[in-house]
């Protein structure tokens, strides 16, 4: 057996991920082309590369199909439940840094914190008969973050992508996504709320709790984390 680790198969997420490891003497790269999803692993033995889309990267831990995996802060915590039983934190990479919040429209001037969100959903109702919508693709964390808010006369309306755009289109009246630069936000005239902040995210390895780890395993990883500290 090998120690399978899982890392991002295209983007931002995998180019900084190769770089964090090749800086510490291990090299990942895709083994074929561009499009084929084996990798190959050089500096170490005993380790393979699995390349997996960031999103799945959570799933695979918790099932133990993969003993480490890179991925967001943000995944890890909106996938799993209760995900500190499931995988261990080993080290966040400092990249790949985005902070999960909640944007209105930048028109709405009476509209800074979330108690003025929870007056604006309740009249919302009653103007419009029906609940006012948030689009998101962090159902959990948005959901968790709005009850301890306070928060309750709202819906989440499911976005898988480009989800500032369901504003502008009328899909929803607010959303809940990620920004880093803040430039897609001003792009689609949103903005945040002032305490609207709901999670700090950035690339970080994780471990599975679950995995099943041989003595070989057990050894490599012993190594493998040594050399990352
Ligand atoms: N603009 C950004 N700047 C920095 N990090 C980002 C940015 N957008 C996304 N991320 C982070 O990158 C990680 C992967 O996000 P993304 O939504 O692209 O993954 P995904 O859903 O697996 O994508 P795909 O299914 O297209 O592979 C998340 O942890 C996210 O926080
Ligand atoms: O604050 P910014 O620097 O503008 O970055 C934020 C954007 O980056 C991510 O989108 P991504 O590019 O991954 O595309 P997506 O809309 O398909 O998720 C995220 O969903 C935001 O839309």
């Amino acid at each position: 057996m090998s120690l399978k680790l899982g890392v991002p198969s295209k983007g931002r997420l995998m180019e900084k991920t190769f770089s964090w490891f090749e800086k510490r003497g291990i090299t990942l790269s895709r083994s074929g082309s561009d499009r084929e999803y084996a990798g190959k692993v050089e500096g170490i033995d005993g380790v393979s590369l699995i390349l997996l889309s960031a999103g799945e990267i959570p799933r695979e831990l918790a099932a133990g199909r993969i003993h480490l995996g890179v991925t967001g802060i943000d995944l890890v915590h909106e996938k799993l439940p209760r995900w500190e039983q499931q995988v261990q934190e080993v080290s966040q990479l400092g990249f790949g840094r985005a902070d999960l919040i909640i944007a209105t429209p930048a028109c709405w001037v009476d509209v800074d914190t979330l108690d003025d969100l929870d007056a604006v959903a309740a009249a919302f109702r009653k103007t419009h008969g029906h609940r006012l919508r948030i689009a998101t693709k962090y159902h959990r964390l948005v959901r968790e973050f709005l009850t301890d808010a306070g928060v309750a006369d709202y819906t989440l309306v499911d976005s898988q992508g480009a989800t500032e755009g369901t504003v502008m289109n009328e899909t929803a009246e607010a959303i809940a996504d990620i920004t880093s630069t803040g430039e897609t936000l001003r792009a689609n005239h949103l903005k945040i709320l002032t305490d609207g902040l709901i999670l700090q995210s950035q690339a970080t390895l994780w471990r599975s709790r679950v995995a099943n780890y041989d003595a070989a395993d057990k050894a490599v990883l012993s190594q493998l984390l040594g050399r990352l500290d």
